[in-house]
């Protein structure tokens, strides 16, 4: 089965030994105050393997093996649970579920009422005992029959009130964990004491749970996710209730009490009636995982009603109603090798942790944010220590914390830069973000050989040293001044004749007809590299219509996430006269053969690939386009003269896109482009050959594809209706191999996947060549 998560292979009774010992103890300093030495994915692992080898060696399975027991066998307690605290049974994907929910209706021999689903918190379970609507008593879960006093706790814990709305004496059942600020707010009060942190927000609430004698109090929080009647024979109406009520109707008592549930939390627990409904809700609460204030690691599908519950019962280990749907690890822990410092455009200098590459939420992480020096001051941060990363999403992979537990001595501080990393000067340290006294102009050099480069604007004669000339000179100071270069000013520079001064405006005013998506890539706007910047592009057609979008509207295009949208749309008004500078010079500022969205944007789809092939073909013919004039119009640039409309590009005439900022835009290239390029015949983009798929290149590629390098290989893909993505997952629809392929034919292989020689795809996609 294609869910089936990664397992740690024990290779003879001795390993297994081993891994029992490694779980046990990583379990028990897990439970104990969240030091373990393994992260939850490596821990998972680890006792997938063990499950694995007893199953098949059943006569060696020691005694002390943490399978099929509530904590791993690692915990005890000596307060004993009323009914016990147990454990969840994990599925790792649609299919496995539907199999547990098929397997649940066997038993129950009927569908099941209805599906209860809310989000997995990651925190610790916690009794909470209240009497006559006080709370007297927090017990840990221990090992599910008898738990641990954690008393002191008492009054630290937002959303376990005090004092319940009715004097009612009742047992509440949920989950302690830090949200995103506590966890910040816990790692001050533990710098400040003793200079270390938490390494993340789940081993901090368990320390925090169990620690006494602390003399800082760090603040933690409950959700609710059950109640019980106290004692459990008790016959008080309440208690009849809470023994009759489907669990849905509980967690609306226990809100209505003051105690805190999910309920008006963006992954509130809902009642659904079908599968399909509970995959639906599954994958909204997946992907609102990462905008979260809190941790989740999964989803909890449980059968709503007392009935269903009790007919289908109990295992030793999990209830037989319930199941955890996982969701890929986040957080990882791996070693910060070094700490990189970077002059950024706008001339902030910035840290970036280099990291032993590790597997997160879908892609390798080598680099992560570390915001700035206070920062890494306030995190206690050494080189070589081990850190946990937390990712997810789209979100930039950023460093959490160091796992204080797991020095080893050999750690060394983290040097900070005198001077600036790229120019040398000063550094202005006045401000929380350090920044190069020189400001933008620190970093145009890199600014302007980036968008004259080759996958941008592609303006060939323009070397750095001859960038830096201008600069020097004040003949420009940033890339758009290029385009207002006088032929004398340009004659007027040391070591530049008449015949590469015409070379060099020739290529400036070629290069004003490049496409929006490479003129947009050329802004440098932070997380928007080549293919990011041809689906903005083509998702909206024209600069005009990039820069009205708010980060809403940015949202729209694939690949584009909550954390980067706003990023976008600050980026784009910082540019905002460069840009206005562009549009004056006359620089193309639409998508070739782009269909006029409708007013409502978000569409695009059918002519937007078709488009892009014709792109293509305005690159490949250089001074092909140029056929009709849209100067000024704000009519659909498709409308232009002379073009003779192959494919998906007559549709997309009429119309206009009301870009007000278009006026003064010179020529279209694309209509003319896409009649020259006569593949674009492929028409609307669900006929593209690779519509809809993942492409994943790798291995140096060999006849046709022979001279093409990985980004143009990636223009190719996307040119045939393809996305390019550089890991492969379960996702990836197609995997080009090449001569010496390596780790990703190997999991491509592992995944099934289709897998085609650099032959075999050039003749899926020739007519895009
Ligand atoms: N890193 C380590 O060394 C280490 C060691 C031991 C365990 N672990 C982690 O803990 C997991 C196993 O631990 P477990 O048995 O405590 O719990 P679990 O994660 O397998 O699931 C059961 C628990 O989920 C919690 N829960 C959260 N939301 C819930 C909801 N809405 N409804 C019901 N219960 C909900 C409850 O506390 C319940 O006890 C492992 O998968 C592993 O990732 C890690
Ligand atoms: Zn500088």
């Amino acid at each position: 089965m294609n869910d089936a998560p990664p397992i740690t292979q024990l290779a003879g009774q001795e390993a297994y030994a081993e891994a029992v010992q490694l779980a046990l103890d990583a379990s028990a300093a897990y439970y104990r105050d969240g030091t373990s030495a393994l992260d939850d994915d490596a821990y998972d692992r680890l006792v997938r393997g063990i499950t694995a080898y007893e199953e098949d060696h059943p006569d060696q399975v020691l005694p002390t093996s943490p399978t099929g027991k509530v904590a791993g066998g690692a915990v005890v307690g000596d307060v004993p649970h009323t009914v016990p605290m147990l454990s969840l049974d994990n599925v790792f994907g649609a299919g496995q579920l539907a199999d547990w929910a098929a397997g649940l209706e066997r038993r129950l021999g009927r569908p099941v009422t209805a599906w209860s689903v809310e989000p997995k918190l990651d925190g610790l379970a916690i009794s909470a005992r209240y009497r006559q609507g006080r709370l007297a008593q927090l017990v840990t879960r221990g090992d599910g029959s008898a738990g641990e006093d954690v008393s002191h706790a008492i009054g630290t814990i937002v959303g376990l009130p005090l004092r319940l709305a009715d004097p009612v004496t009742v047992e509440l059942r949920g989950e302690v964990m830090m949200t995103t600020a506590q966890f910040e707010q816990a790692c001050a009060k533990r710098r400040a004491h003793d200079g270390t942190t938490f390494a993340n927000p789940r081993s901090a609430a368990a320390g925090t749970l169990r620690a006494q004698d602390r003399p800082y109090v760090c603040e933690l929080t409950f959700f609710g996710y059950g109640a019980l009647p106290m004692p459990i024979e008790d016959t008080s109406e309440l208690a009849e209730g809470l023994r009759a009520w489907p669990h849905s109707q509980i967690m609306e008592w226990v809100a209505g009490q003051g105690g805190r549930t999910t309920a008006g939390t963006p992954v509130e627990g809902v009642l659904v009636d079908t599968l399909e409904r509970v995959q639906e809700r599954i994958e909204q609460i997946a992907s609102a995982r990462a905008g979260l204030s809190f941790g989740i690691d999964g989803i909890v599908v449980k059968a709503d009603s007392v009935e269903d519950q009790e007919q289908a019962g109990f295992g030793t280990r999990a209830p037989r109603w319930a199941i955890a749907y996982k969701l890929p690890p986040t957080e990882k822990i791996t070693k910060l090798l070094a700490v990189e410092w970077n002059t950024g455009r706008t001339g902030i200098i910035a840290p970036r942790a280099v990291l032993e590459p590790v597997e997160l939420d879908g892609s390798t992480v080598t680099y992560a944010t570390l915001h700035n020096v206070a920062d890494i001051t306030r995190r206690g941060l050494l080189l070589g220590d081990s850190v946990t990363v937390y990712k997810a999403g789209d979100v930039i992979p950023r460093v959490q914390a160091p796992v204080v537990h797991l020095r080893t001595g050999d750690e060394r501080p983290i040097e900070f830069p005198a001077v600036c990393p790229s120019c040398g000067d000063a550094i202005d340290a006045s401000q929380e973000r350090w920044r190069c006294v020189r400001g933008r102009a620190c970093r145009a050099i890199a600014s302007i050989g980036y968008a004259v480069g080759r996958g941008q604007l592609d303006i060939e004669g323009l070397a750095d040293t001859r960038v830096q000339q201008m600069l020097d000179t004040g003949l420009i100071s940033d890339f758009a001044d290029l385009f207002f270069l006088t032929r004398e000013q340009v004659l007027g520079l040391e070591r530049m004749g008449e015949l590469s001064t015409d070379n060099l405006l020739a290529a400036l005013e070629r290069a004003k007809s490049q496409p929006l998506s490479r003129v947009f890539c050329a802004l440098g706007v932070r997380g928007t590299g080549r293919s990011m910047s041809r689906r903005i592009a083509r998702h909206f057609g024209t600069m005009a219509a990039i820069r009205a979008a708010d980060a809403e509207a940015i949202q729209q295009v694939e690949g584009i996430g909550p954390e980067k949208a706003p990023v976008v749309v600050a980026e784009l008004v910082e540019l905002a006269e460069l840009i206005d500078k562009l549009v004056t010079a006359g620089v193309n500022m639409t998508e070739p053969g782009h269909a006029t969205p409708s007013p409502t944007g978000g569409q695009g789809e059918a002519s937007g690939p078709g488009g892009v092939s014709g792109s293509g073909g305005v690159s490949g013919s250089g001074g092909a386009n140029g056929s009709g004039d849209v100067g000024g119009s704000g009519d659909g640039v498709s409308g232009a003269d002379g073009v003779n409309g192959p494919g998906g590009l007559s549709g997309s005439g009429g119309d206009a896109n009301g870009p007000g900022g278009v006026s003064g835009v010179g020529e279209a290239g694309g209509p003319g482009g896409l009649s020259a390029s006569g593949a674009a015949g492929a028409g609307a983009g669900s006929g593209l050959p690779l519509a809809g798929m993942s492409v994943v290149v790798t291995g140096s590629m060999t006849g046709a594809l022979q001279a093409l390098s990985r980004d143009e290989m990636n223009e190719l893909i996307e040119r045939a209706g393809g996305r390019a993505s550089s890991s492969v997952s379960a996702r990836t629809s197609l995997l080009v191999a090449g001569d010496n392929a390596g780790s990703k034919r190997a999991k491509a292989e592992a995944l099934g996947l289709r897998i085609v020689t650099p032959d075999e795809f050039a003749t899926q996609i020739t007519a895009f060549l």
